[in-house]
């Protein structure tokens, strides 16, 4: 089986910092793929070379059978790749349902800010993307006013109103409440598989990891230090000491 997409050799330096140092990745279609690793460590430079926010300075990106390194972003999603921010980057003054139809109308290549809203078409593709993720009780609510766990599930149903195949998402739990999180990412995978979407997460969360990902890649100085099934990863003693050591201390740990 042929991956989905494929980097090689990436590599970019900010002065001394060498935030890619060589990524070798491939991504295998239908895959849920983690990405952990502490901070620093180079997995948002990966997603932002991916989908042509940054341009490698050596190393080739293919996607589809097709070299995509360096291109434009907009040229990206339009190949089917589309990506959600650490911080949502929702119209914040419209509405959810507004918002789901301006994500709807920019796949069309219609950028107005009107036009959607005037397109019934698009209102009940967006109403229709909304009940997928639940979010349908919320359609009229302005999006500054969600919780933020809401927020990034909404943030992430505008990127998947671009159809994507393949969904690069940076910390999709982030700022969640805890008591929240697994709700989220439920609604997430779900509508994910149904879709047949390709998915690519930095995530921070071991337990999250653990459940949804078929596969973890372990970021460390710009290089990929593991790689494999979550359950031989993460309990790799090097990963632990770390990745999870500096970033889920041990419970119970008395201090002295
Ligand atoms: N545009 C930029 N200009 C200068 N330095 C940058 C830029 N983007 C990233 N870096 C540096 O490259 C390194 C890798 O950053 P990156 O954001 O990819 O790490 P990360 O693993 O996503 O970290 P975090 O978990 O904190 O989000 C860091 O040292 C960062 O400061």
């Amino acid at each position: 089986m042929r991956a989905l997409l494929e980097a090689r050799g990436l590599r970019l330096a900010f002065g001394g910092v060498k935030a890619a140092d060589g990524i070798d990745l491939d991504v295998m279609e239908h895959e849920f793929l983690a990405i952990i690793g502490p901070n620093g460590a180079g997995k948002t430079t990966f997603i932002n070379m991916t989908t042509g926010y940054l341009k490698p300075q050596g190393g080739t990106i293919t996607y589809s059978g097709a070299e995509i390194t360096g291109r434009r972003p907009r040229d990206i999603v339009r190949r089917g790749v589309a990506r959600s921010f650490q911080l949502p980057q929702l119209f914040s003054e419209h509405t959810v349902e507004e918002n789901a139809a301006l994500a709807i109308a920019s796949r069309e290549g219609i950028w107005s800010p009107f036009a959607p809203l005037l397109r019934p078409a698009w209102r009940q593709e967006a109403r229709e993307l909304l009940d997928r993720f639940g979010l349908l009780p919320v359609a009229g609510q302005r999006a500054d006013a969600l919780n933020e766990g809401t927020r990034k599930l909404a943030d992430i149903a505008m990127a998947v109103a671009l159809k994507p195949r393949l969904l690069l998402m940076d910390e999709p739990t982030s700022g969640v409440a805890a008591a929240e999180k697994m709700g989220i990412v439920e609604t997430l995978v779900r509508v994910l598989r149904d879709a047949r979407v390709t998915a690519v997460f930095v995530e921070h969360d071991m337990d999250v990891v653990e459940r949804f990902a078929d596969r973890v890649a372990v970021w460390s100085q710009g290089r990929i230090a593991a790689l494999g099934p979550p359950a031989q990863v993460l309990a790799d003693p090097a990963v632990q000491r770390d990745v999870i050591g500096i970033e889920r201390p041990a419970a119970g740990v008395a201090h002295a």
